[in-house]
């Protein structure tokens, strides 16, 4: 079995629990409504840097990545940084994230918060909601087509982005719908880990124009932005060259300056 098969068969087991628990429909009844949700498309769409800027403990490729942080502090740091947005691991067996990190985050800053985490079931949809999230991620290479359908409306209807991931063109061509605001091209291949910021530029192209992009994974220079923005890519995720610092605010602060210079 591959890591991803892993991760996702282990997250069947943790919402099935988690359902047992607290029923979809009592969760429901505790989606926080009132707040409404900031998209992070319209913030990258007008913004010069597009840094989505992930908190990110630990890794099945890296393993510790920096596991001496509060995520308020780099909540912080990252909205004083000028981020567009920021994305929070809730993944707590393979990335040492949680819940309790979604929350937190929230409480500390008002930029848009994407929940990153292996969704396959419309209940963790409506978590990331009532946990605070403005943003959900979907994986393409562990979704059928009918199934990001069924999972993006849902975000839809709560008032979320929703930001589709890929990494290759088969997974691309099965996913465009309009449910979706950003397509998002992982450069690392989540079976084998390996980085390729190539993968980015070639499927560039076959994204149509309604999509914001978003360059995903193994960024960790201003001059990537600058390629990468020439291929039309309007939004940057990057968590372990900001993470493995002992400031991450701080660091995306320089790395923002630069860009925008
Ligand atoms: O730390 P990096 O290489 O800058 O990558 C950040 C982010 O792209 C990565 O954490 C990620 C992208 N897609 C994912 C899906 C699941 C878990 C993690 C991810």
């Amino acid at each position: 079995m591959n890591i991803l098969d892993k991760i996702v068969a282990d997250k069947r087991k943790e919402v099935d629990l988690k359902k047992s628990l607290i029923t979809l429909p009592q969760l429901e009844a505790s989606v926080m409504m009132e707040r409404t949700s900031v998209s992070l498309a319209e913030v990258l769409r007008k913004s010069n840097s597009g840094i989505i800027a992930e908190h990110k403990r630990r890794s099945p490729s890296k393993s510790v990545i920096n596991q001496s942080l509060s995520v308020q502090d780099v909540a912080k740091g990252y909205a004083d940084a000028g981020a567009c947005g920021m994305s929070v691991l809730t993944d707590g067996k393979y990335f040492g994230g949680s819940l309790d990190d979604l929350v937190l985050a929230r409480a500390s800053t008002n930029i848009p918060i994407l929940r990153k985490e292996f969704i396959i079931d419309e209940y963790q949809i409506v978590e990331a909601k009532a946990y605070g999230a403005d943003v959900i991620l979907l994986i393409a290479a562990i979704l059928s087509k009918e199934e990001i359908k069924t999972l993006s409306e849902l975000a839809k209807g709560l008032g979320l982005d929703v930001l589709l991931e890929v990494h290759n063109e088969e997974e691309l061509e099965k996913s465009l719908m309009p449910s979706l605001d950003m397509l998002g091209v992982n450069n690392r291949n989540l079976k084998s880990f390996e980085v390729d910021l190539d993968i980015s530029k070639t499927l560039s192209k076959k994204i149509p124009d309604d999509f914001v992009k978003v360059s995903e994974s193994g960024i960790s220079s201003v001059e990537a932005i600058r390629e990468l923005k020439e291929f039309d890519y309007q939004g940057f995720l990057i968590g372990e060259n900001f993470m493995k610092t002992d400031e991450p605010g701080e660091s995306a602060k320089k790395f923002i300056e630069k860009i925008i210079a």
